[in-house]
């Protein structure tokens, strides 16, 4: 099968090689022209033969409506668009209408599996109409892990990324469990090494996971972290599980606290826990230190 692929970074680059090694044609487009298959966006729609399948993996948001709406002038009725980005799911509705006015079949897929895809397969949570999904199974059959899992048709358009977004709320609880966990251990003078007690956890053990894997490969390369700066991003994610857990009144306090755990942790000195101190020395006469 033929696929245009317009973004050939960290994720669609890797992706464009597993795609390839699996028999089918891409022709990829990326802004930097070391990587990048052709020139432009026209020049992708050109090479492929109709009805045409682009798959598009770009950064959320600004960057990905401006391809959707590129794309919307260049492709034809009888084209599908695939939105494999980390997308809000409300966003999908919109580009499937703008599309769909066209004649344009759109798709989201939710793709999780970040560097390790190429060798291990990307997991797949698509949204989307059956007669477009349908179209791609060649493309999805490629990507997927070889188990039999790792692909779902979630539901119509949006369910795709709406799954993605909570399974990454999940990655955010589960990642600050582990963290919590190992912060702890290495605090206390009795435990030798919390780098083996991880390790040891890896097999037998109730909590035995792909990300405790990666927490141990982790603290081989640093054993105690001491060279990373405690500081962490997010990309939005987290913060769409969390409006959407509000929205439908379901309470999420693990991952909305592990999203809050990482606004903390890019704060040198916490505006709150000022005030804090300054209410306990006001009604108690507490202790506050000083700012140096
Ligand atoms: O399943 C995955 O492959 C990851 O979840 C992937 O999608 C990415 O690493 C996150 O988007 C990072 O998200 P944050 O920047 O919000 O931590």
């Amino acid at each position: 099968m033929q696929l245009g692929l317009i973004g050939l970074g960290k994720m669609g680059g890797n992706m464009r090689e597993r795609i390839r090694r699996a028999g089918h044609t891409v022709v990829g487009y990326d802004r930097n022209p070391e990587v990048s298959d052709v020139a432009s966006l026209a020049e992708l729609v050109d090479k492929l033969e109709a009805p045409r399948t682009v798959w598009v993996m770009v950064p959320a948001g600004a960057a990905t409506q401006s391809v959707v709406d590129e794309l919307g002038d260049l492709l034809s009725p009888g084209d599908t668009v695939v939105d494999g980005g980390n997308s809000r799911w409300t966003d999908d509705e919109k580009h499937a209408e703008e599309l769909g006015a066209k004649g344009i079949g759109f798709v989201d897929a939710g793709v999780s599996g970040g560097v390790w895809g190429l060798k291990n397969g990307y997991a797949l949570m698509v949204g989307g109409d059956k007669e477009h999904v349908d179209r791609l199974q060649p493309i999805f059959e490629a990507l997927k892990p070889e188990g039999p899992y790792g692909y779902v048709h979630a539901g119509k358009v949006g369910a795709g990324h709406f799954s993605k977004m909570v399974h990454n709320g999940i990655e955010y609880a589960m990642m600050q469990a582990y963290a919590e966990g190992w912060e702890l251990l290495e605090k206390v003078e009795s435990v030798d090494s919390v780098r083996e007690v991880f390790r040891s956890w890896q097999e037998g053990t109730v909590i035995r996971s792909w990300l405790l894997d990666l927490a141990v490969n982790a603290l081989d390369e640093d054993e105690h972290l001491d060279k990373l700066k405690g500081y962490a991003e997010d990309s939005g994610e987290g913060r769409w599980t969390v409006e959407a857990a509000i929205n439908n009144a379901v309470p999420l306090p693990t991952i909305t606290a592990s999203l809050f755990a990482r606004f903390a942790s890019r704060q040198d000195d916490s505006p709150q826990m000022k005030m804090i101190a300054a209410l306990r020395n006001q009604f108690g006469g507490h202790a506050v230190e000083a700012k140096k």
